[in-house]
């Protein structure tokens, strides 16, 4: 292409003009002219050339898309279809909408009816488990709740909650369960939620007799945040099945226990003096 181009280029330039105009001088400019004229040939028959890569369809089309190609290359490897969002979805259908007021029970429209009305009440009871950490708080609760029981501690973080629900008399009863944590750094997230509770459950290890003392700490802090004689309160005592090979345990009598409570009413008073 080169030696058939050259050889064209010759005969260009040594022939003269076959009919030059008399009074048409071959200028510089002219020359010049004709140069960049051929330059522009070169280039184009160079770039028309096909790549090995390339079909040979027509030369001028694929030099073209070639040159267009490469200008827009992406960096990584190419975006597979699934990952490509052309269009949102609308934010709103009536299939993505699970359950609207008419869905609902009867007996939920009923209940929700008479709540407005502010005759019932959901029938709701407030149930917070304090103790110190690794007495085994969330052990009673699960175990209640889900009748398991798991040996390995995780630790509660802030508090944890579970709803127990029951029908008394043909009525629908909800135990609110909240789990708080003993660890001392999350006493202050656990202890903002004893605030209307009705039962306050203090847990202490049978083994370890450090955490009943500290019961009487904990009752009084969730007190606190409750009406005087407003709760049911009540101690439990948990890990009884590993007092049998407890090989140091201490005898502890009931009225070790910081309070004075009333059997028949459940009720509980801080007791005065010693421990
Ligand atoms: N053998 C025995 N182990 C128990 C019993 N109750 C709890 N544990 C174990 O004691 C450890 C602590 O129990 P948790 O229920 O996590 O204690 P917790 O009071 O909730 O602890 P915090 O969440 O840190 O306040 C766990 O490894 C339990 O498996 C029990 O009755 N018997």
């Amino acid at each position: 292409m080169v030696t058939a181009l050259g050889a064209w280029w010759d005969s260009f330039r040594c022939k003269p003009h076959p009919d030059p105009a008399p009074d048409v001088q071959d200028s510089s400019d002219a020359r010049r002219s004709r140069v960049a004229l051929v330059a522009l040939v070169i280039s184009a028959a160079l770039s028309a050339r096909p790549s090995r890569a390339e079909p040979r369809t027509s030369q001028a089309a694929a030099g073209l898309s070639g040159r267009m190609k490469s200008s827009l290359m992406p960096l990584g490897p190419p975006v597979s279809r699934d990952r490509i969002i052309a269009s949102f979805p609308k934010w709103y259908t009536p299939a993505a909408c699970l359950q609207l007021k008419e869905h609902f029970h009867g007996q939920v429209n009923a209940t929700c009816q008479r709540r407005n009305t502010g005759t019932v009440g959901l029938n709701l009871s407030k149930v917070v488990v304090v103790g110190d950490l690794y007495v085994g708080k969330t052990s009673l609760i699960h175990r209640f709740c889900k009748n398991v029981f798991d040996r390995d501690y995780k630790a509660t973080i802030g508090v944890d909650f579970e709803i127990e629900r029951f029908e008394i008399a043909g009525i629908p009863y909800s135990l609110q369960i909240w789990d708080t944590a003993g660890q001392e750094k999350f006493k202050c997230i656990a202890s903002a939620y004893y605030r209307g509770a009705q039962v306050i459950i203090t847990a202490f290890d049978l083994t370890d007799m450090q955490t009943l003392e500290h019961t009487r700490q904990w009752l009084e802090d969730a007190l606190r945040e409750n009406e005087p004689g407003s709760c049911f309160v009540f101690l439990v005592g948990t890990k009884k099945d590993l007092l049998a090979r407890h090989a140091s345990r201490r005898k502890w009598k009931p009225s070790t226990w910081p309070m004075r409570c009333r059997p028949s009413t459940g009720r509980c008073q801080p007791r005065r003096g010693r421990m």
